[in-house]
């Protein structure tokens, strides 16, 4: 499992998005929160920015779909320059559909889980899916609180992960920060989301790198490859 750190464009200067979106230099993704007001009670942007913010980085864009509909929302954001599209298991109607339309149009197909949204009822679907993203808060807003209780489920994916021999990729997102970072990947996670950790540091990219090797250092897997 190779480390990956996401920042969240959530938690930075939207007055300065493409000096924000730059400032990351050496992250593997840019997370870009899309939010509707209706599958969470905020709202924040859409493909437009997107496809402004794909100008103005080289760095990847995940696009984490908080939304309703996102059957029908989705593909516009591939065309808008994402290299990772994520709907919510929650709000998708045709959740193998839309994972298949998502990589046939040539993006990274994700599906995220709220909290209190088991995994087990997806297992048959994960090889549709080249990422599962665990929230480790109530999607909405940055700089919430991690979740402790969302950890037996990461470890449980993992599990699930590896059963099948897949190699798709497990996003955590939500509180997660030198704090808490190392639980995150004890438990089995790969690829880490942080908005106000990394935003709200003096120095963005050195944050990046910190929690990157605070990751690297974690025993992969400790949590869970001996069953824990
Ligand atoms: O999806 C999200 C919220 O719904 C954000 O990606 C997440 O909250 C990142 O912010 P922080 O690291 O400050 O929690
Ligand atoms: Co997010």
């Amino acid at each position: 499992m190779a480390v990956q750190i996401s920042p969240s464009i959530l938690s930075a200067d939207f007055s300065r998005l493409a000096e924000e979106a730059r400032a990351v230099e050496g992250a593997d993704w840019l997370h870009v929160d899309v939010m509707d007001n209706h599958f969470v009670p905020n709202l924040t942007l859409g493909a437009p920015v997107v496809e402004a913010l794909s100008r103005a980085t080289d760095t990847p864009l995940d696009c984490h779909l908080m939304i309703e509909d996102p059957d029908r929302w989705a593909a516009g954001f591939v065309e808008a320059g994402a290299g990772s599209v994520t709907f919510h298991a929650e709000a998708a109607a045709a959740p193998v559909r839309l994972a298949r339309e998502i990589r046939a149009k040539g993006a990274r197909a994700a599906m995220a889980l709220k909290p209190a949204t088991p995994v087990e009822p997806y297992e048959d679907l994960l090889p549709e899916l080249d990422m599962l993203l665990v929230m480790t808060v109530e999607p909405g807003f940055g700089g919430q609180a991690f979740l402790d209780i969302t950890l037996p489920k990461i470890r449980r994916t993992r599990e699930l992960i590896a059963k099948h021999g897949l190699e798709m990729w497990l996003q955590v997102d939500g509180g997660v920060s030198a704090d808490t970072i190392e639980r995150c990947a004890e438990a089995g996670a790969d690829v880490f989301v942080a908005g106000s950790a990394v935003y709200g540091a003096d120095d963005p990219a050195a944050a990046v790198r910190a929690l990157r090797r605070q990751a690297e250092e974690t025993p992969a897997g400790a949590g869970w490859a001996c069953g824990h």
